[in-house]
């Protein structure tokens, strides 16, 4: 369960948002909404314990992730706009050093399989440079589906991709959460139509 009390952050001398609370269940899927700068990236990175609230609490579970630490980290993944692949490096070692760094090593066939599934098979060995913008974020998503977490935090995972592979993601989000995960994701794009029944929640501009 992950559970927000009273947050509230600012960035610089701004205001973004404050008094929100909200509790998540195994299952739930939440779609962040909200005009551009309103704060959902900020919540996100709050919530994958990136950065500190200014006021409020994080719970995972009975505990506040600031002090799980490592062992809240362990619960997710957090895929940001910036898909956090080396450039020089191919599909697979990206995602073979991703899994290794989080402790979680992968054997060849569960890397392989997993790039397979975001159709990156044919790519596996290109560095990711000379990779389309939609083939960088198959790389990236690649993480969601060789690793088994519970909690996904997704900042606009539809960007780039192909209707095809949007439809696939938001198939894999319906099972993630189908099967007790969590999921929160940002998108300003009309959703596809296996996302499962979802939670909207808006932020709005702090007068
Ligand atoms: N590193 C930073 N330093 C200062 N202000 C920042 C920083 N990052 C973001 N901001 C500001 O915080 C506000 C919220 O940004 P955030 O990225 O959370 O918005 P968002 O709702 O995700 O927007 P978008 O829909 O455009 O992605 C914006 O006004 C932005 O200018």
């Amino acid at each position: 369960m992950l559970s927000i009390a009273h947050l509230a952050a600012q960035r610089g001398d701004r205001p973004l948002f404050s008094e929100l609370s909200l509790t998540l269940n195994a299952g739930d899927c939440v779609h962040l909404r909200g005009e551009n700068g309103v704060g959902k990236t900020t919540l996100l990175k709050l919530l994958a314990g990136l950065t500190q609230p200014q006021h409020g609490e994080i719970r995972w579970g009975e505990q506040n992730i600031a002090t799980l630490g490592d062992e809240y980290y362990a619960q997710l993944h957090y895929l940001g706009h910036k898909d956090a692949l080396k450039d020089l490096l191919s599909p697979f070692d990206n995602l073979h050093l991703a899994a290794k760094l989080a402790g979680n090593p992968l054997d060849e066939a569960a890397i392989l399989q997993a790039l397979s599934r975001v159709g990156l098979a044919r790519q596996c060995d290109l560095p990711v440079r000379s990779l389309s913008q939609g083939q960088k974020k198959r790389a990236a998503l690649a993480r969601l589906l060789a690793t088994s977490r519970p909690l996904w935090l997704l900042d606009e995972p539809f960007v780039a991709l192909d209707t095809k592979a949007q439809e696939q993601l938001g198939g894999w989000i319906s099972e993630h959460c189908a099967n007790g995960g969590i999921a929160i994701f940002t998108s300003h794009q009309i959703l596809p139509k296996a996302i499962p029944s979802i939670t909207e929640l808006t932020l709005s501009v702090k007068k």
